[in-house]
């Protein structure tokens, strides 16, 4: 159900909560009503003079029975007067709101700003007397109660207010998919433009050291990063890996051991990895060993980062002998996939991308591959330098979303992957022999894409899935310029590598496959004839 208002603005006296609201209804074409305004409307006086004739608690009455009502009726954005989250009522009203999809965003401005704001304005009774004390006592009061009535918290310090209304929109229009489970810690995918101005709040207050670990392909993000982390008070150590799969090593890792040993990091320091999948996972892996693990936020910089790579838990690094031999399931703080980042990524790493979302569609969510087909053209077409603000945008975040929701589906009841995880894995036991025999030139989801045609050709041979779900994988994928054979070496190297897979067990090997498009199962052991002749099948 679409929630409505669009979005609930509250925060102290003088944060700007009726300039910025307004700000952000123009900008959104949508209406403003201030909570005041309409209950002096309501009682027919000022709200000083209806303060001085009936007292705060009568006050409060009204002000909790106009705000139920725009609740229930309003659409548009209704900022609210800064006691009203204070009563009860109205703190039940913002949840059920917020159960309903509502956001509810705390302007959260510098305080210096926001009494010299609220002094100026007058006319306020509960700053009566001296200000400025009254001011930061309330404060102390209201601080903690509006963190807990909100889901979105925007800080607006030294922000004009079309600046702190831009914020405001990027960050109500962002997507979030709630990761959580028995084993884990709960933690958020923020998807949408401006998600990493989430950063400090998702690392908190207990890191004082951050090991800000990124390639240098994606520099100007991780400076912006960096930025952030500055102006949230923290001392950044800026470390540069090698880019791509060479980053994920374990000289690498050894390097970065010795900085953070060097540096003095401790416990509650943190690491923020931003890059590419390999990036993510090379931070994800060091935050995982460092002291026997910290904290750690990711901020992918690629689709494929976005929908898989930055979102499980599975951290790690290669070995001689293969692929992410050597890891560990590390659950991050957060994770922040900001798709302003998407504007520097090359088309050819975004089209990889898709086949890891392919994969989810395969394996549980159809509508995904509806999506793929429905937009195949402008996905292949992808263009970094025109697709913000381009109608492909809302598709891509609307893929991340259920793609990430795919992969949460699978890690909240199965972190550490004894069975149902596994399921994640499809297309990647011939694909990460691929990789590997290619010496990491192919890409890791163009491997994938080739390596579910292969679990689709074994499947079928298997008897399990009809030919017409196989030529469905080949032409879904090719549509999205993704490869769907491969002819790079022999099937007796395949066959090796494909024994080292973390699902095999023994001597005996373990495919994922489909017996419905959506549904996934288990094949356990299959002849080997079966596993050449599907082989054979993806050869060109
Ligand atoms: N941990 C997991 O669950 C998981 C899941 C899937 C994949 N992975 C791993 O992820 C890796 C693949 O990830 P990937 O496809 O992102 O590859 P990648 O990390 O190698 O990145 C691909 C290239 O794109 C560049 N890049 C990334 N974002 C950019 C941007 N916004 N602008 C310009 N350049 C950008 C990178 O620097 C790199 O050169 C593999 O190592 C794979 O094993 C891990
Ligand atoms: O999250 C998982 O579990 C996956 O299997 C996701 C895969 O898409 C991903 O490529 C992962 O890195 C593969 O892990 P591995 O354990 O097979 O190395």
């Amino acid at each position: 159900m679409a929630a409505h208002p669009y979005a609930v603005i509250l925060g102290m006296m003088g944060a700007g909560k009726t300039r910025v609201g307004k700000e952000v209804a123009h900008m959104l074409h949508l209406p403003f009503a201030d909570a005041d305004a309409e209950i002096e409307r309501e009682v027919g006086m000022k709200i000083p003079a209806y303060f001085e004739k009936y007292g705060e608690p009568a006050f409060r009455d009204v002000e909790a029975d106009v705000i139920a009502d725009f609740l229930e009726d309003f659409d548009g954005i209704f900022s609210l007067g800064g006691g009203a989250p204070m009563t009860p009522s109205t703190q039940r009203e913002l949840a059920t709101y917020i159960e309903r999809g509502g956001k509810v965003v705390y302007l959260d401005a510098d305080p210096q700003e926001a009494m010299e704001r609220a002094n100026r304005g007058g006319g306020r009774p509960m700053l009566n007397g001296d200000a400025n004390a009254r001011w930061k006592k309330l404060y102390k009061q209201r601080d903690p109660v509006f963190h807990d009535v909100s889901n979105v918290h925007v800080h607006t310090r030294g922000l004009t207010p079309q600046g702190a209304a831009k914020k405001v929109i990027d960050m109500v229009s962002q997507r979030i998919v709630h990761v959580n489970g028995a084993t884990i810690e709960p933690y958020d995918v923020a998807i949408g433009e401006g998600a990493m101005n989430r950063l400090v709040d998702v690392l908190g207050t207990k890191p004082r050291k951050i090991a800000l670990i990124h390639t240098q392909p994606v520099q100007r993000h991780s400076d912006r990063v960096r930025a952030l982390l500055r102006q949230g008070g923290y001392e950044v150590s800026d470390i540069v890996i090698p880019d791509a799969e060479p980053g994920k090593t374990i000289t690498v890792a050894n390097g970065i051991w010795e900085r953070l040993g060097n540096e003095g990091f401790t416990r509650s320091d943190a690491v923020v990895g931003v890059g590419g999948g390999a990036a993510t996972d090379l931070a994800g892996f060091v935050a995982a060993t460092w002291m026997r693990g910290i904290r750690y936020v990711n901020c992918p910089t690629s689709l494929l980062a976005m929908v898989d790579a930055s979102t499980g838990g599975k951290t790690g690094i290669n070995t001689p002998q293969g692929k992410n031999l050597v890891g560990s399931f590390y659950t991050p703080a957060g994770v922040l996939a900001d798709m302003t980042t998407l504007a520097s990524l090359p088309n050819d790493i975004f089209i990889e991308g898709l086949g890891e979302v392919a994969k989810s569609g395969f394996i549980r969510d159809t509508e995904i591959l509806h999506i793929l087909e429905e937009h195949a053209s402008e996905l292949k077409n992808f263009n970094g330098q025109t697709f913000l603000g381009s109608p492909l945008e809302e598709v891509v975040a609307e893929l991340i979303e259920r793609t990430v929701k795919v992969k949460a589906y699978h890690v909240s009841s199965d972190l550490k992957e004894k069975g149902l995880r596994e399921f994640l894995n499809y297309g990647h036991t011939l694909g990460h022999a691929i990789e590997k025999l290619e010496h990491f030139r192919w890409r890791h989801g163009n491997a994938v894409a080739v390596g579910m045609v292969y679990a689709a050709e074994l499947a079928n041979i298997m008897g399990l899935i009809d030919r017409d779900v196989v030529d469905y994988h080949r032409s879904l994928l090719s549509s999205l310029g993704l490869p769907t054979s491969w002819n790079g070496g022999s099937f007796e190297d395949v066959l090796a590598l494909m024994h080292r897979d973390k699902k095999a067990r023994g001597n005996e090997l373990r495919f994922v496959v489909l017996d419905s498009i959506g549904h996934v199962v288990h094949l356990d052991n299959p002849p080997v004839e079966d596993v050449e002749e599907a082989f054979r099948r993806i050869q060109q």
